[in-house]
């Protein structure tokens, strides 16, 4: 799959000491998955679950959908012998939590000693005023907002409209943005209240995030629903396609479409919706 235009959309923390819903993964229609050691996993069964998550990497069947394991933080007990355990493990990124500058994803890059990309969990108040430092690091391609850690440390409270967390979401945005980075908004903790999870999908997805992290499988469907192109959106992105490159064929920079002017860069972004419902549809 072209990784340019990956699908997101649903991305599942599994307890990575949990060999059902390790096994239960492997069906379900989630883009990707991050394989968890840090806060699904008590103490007791931390360094069991290496083994565990491992032995399920090797077994595989997880097909397309990216294999992303979160590792504890190198400040613990665990942190460092998870990357031990499992730098070789069959996955496509490894997630660092509690990131707070672009040292600490050094400092795991040293210790995979492999290259593989670093997804950073951007969920402190440091890792948020040093997002476009953690985010131009070379090895860094995903941040993940740790809402529940952010409104600790915050000291704010849950609302609908996420206000007190806004001014986080967005520096985080921007900074992945301005490097490339993959975005995925934080966790709906009330994993029974669909309209709850619908309205904070089509938030994040307004916002500019690429998808969102899930705790449940009955999350999955919603999200990928929120987070794929609409029937609308792909429609209108073919007709300014069409639009713009018949004006083009005249001499002209600017179309109309629906009472809007279309320019070139709004053809790039019809494309982008276009390529990204076809990477979905391929799926
Ligand atoms: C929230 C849960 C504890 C609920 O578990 P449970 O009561 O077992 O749910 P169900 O009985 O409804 O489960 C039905 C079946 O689905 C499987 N299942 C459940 N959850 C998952 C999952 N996450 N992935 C795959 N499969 C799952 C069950 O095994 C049942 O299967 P079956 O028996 O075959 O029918 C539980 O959902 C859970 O533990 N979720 C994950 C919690 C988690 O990962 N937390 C850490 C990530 S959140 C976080 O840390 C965010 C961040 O850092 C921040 O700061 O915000
Ligand atoms: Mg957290």
């Amino acid at each position: 799959m072209d990784s340019t235009v990956r699908p997101y959309r649903s991305v599942l923390y599994i307890p990575g000491s949990k060999e059902r819903a390790l096994d239960k993964a492997r069906g379900l229609p989630v883009d990707a998955i991050i394989f968890d050691l840090e806060d699904a996993v008590t103490p007791d069964a931390k360094i069991e679950a290496r083994d565990t998550l491992r032995d399920a990497l090797a077994q595989g069947g997880y097909g397309a959908r990216a294999r992303i394991i979160r590792i504890n933080g190198m400040d613990t007990e665990w942190g460092k012998g998870d990357v031990e355990a499992l730098k070789d493990a069959d996955c496509d990124a490894f997630l660092l939590p509690k990131v707070n500058s672009a040292a600490d994803v050094q400092a795991l890059a040293d210790l995979l000693g492999n290259g593989k990309p670093i997804w950073a969990m951007i969920e402190t108040p440091l890792g948020v005023l040093n997002a476009l430092e953690i985010a131009a690091h070379p090895q860094l391609s995903g941040f993940v907002a740790g809402t529940n850690d952010l409104a600790k440390e915050l000291n704010c409270r849950f609302r609908a409209d996420r206000l007190p967390m806004m001014t986080a979401l967005q520096q985080m945005l921007l900074a992945a943005r301005a490097y490339g980075v993959i975005a995925i908004d934080g966790v709906y903790n009330q994993f029974k209240d669909e309209d709850g999870l619908r309205a904070e999908c089509e938030q994040g997805r307004d916002l500019g995030f690429d998808g969102k992290t899930l705790i449940h499988p009955a999350q999955v469907d919603v999200t990928n629903e929120c987070f794929s192109p609409s029937e609308a959106e792909i429609d209108l992105a073919r007709r300014q396609i069409e639009a713009f490159e018949e004006v083009e064929r005249t001499g002209q920079g600017v179309a109309v479409v629906d009472g809007k002017i279309v320019e070139n860069l709004h053809v790039e972004t019809a494309k982008k919706i276009l390529a990204m419902a076809s990477s979905i549809a391929s799926l």
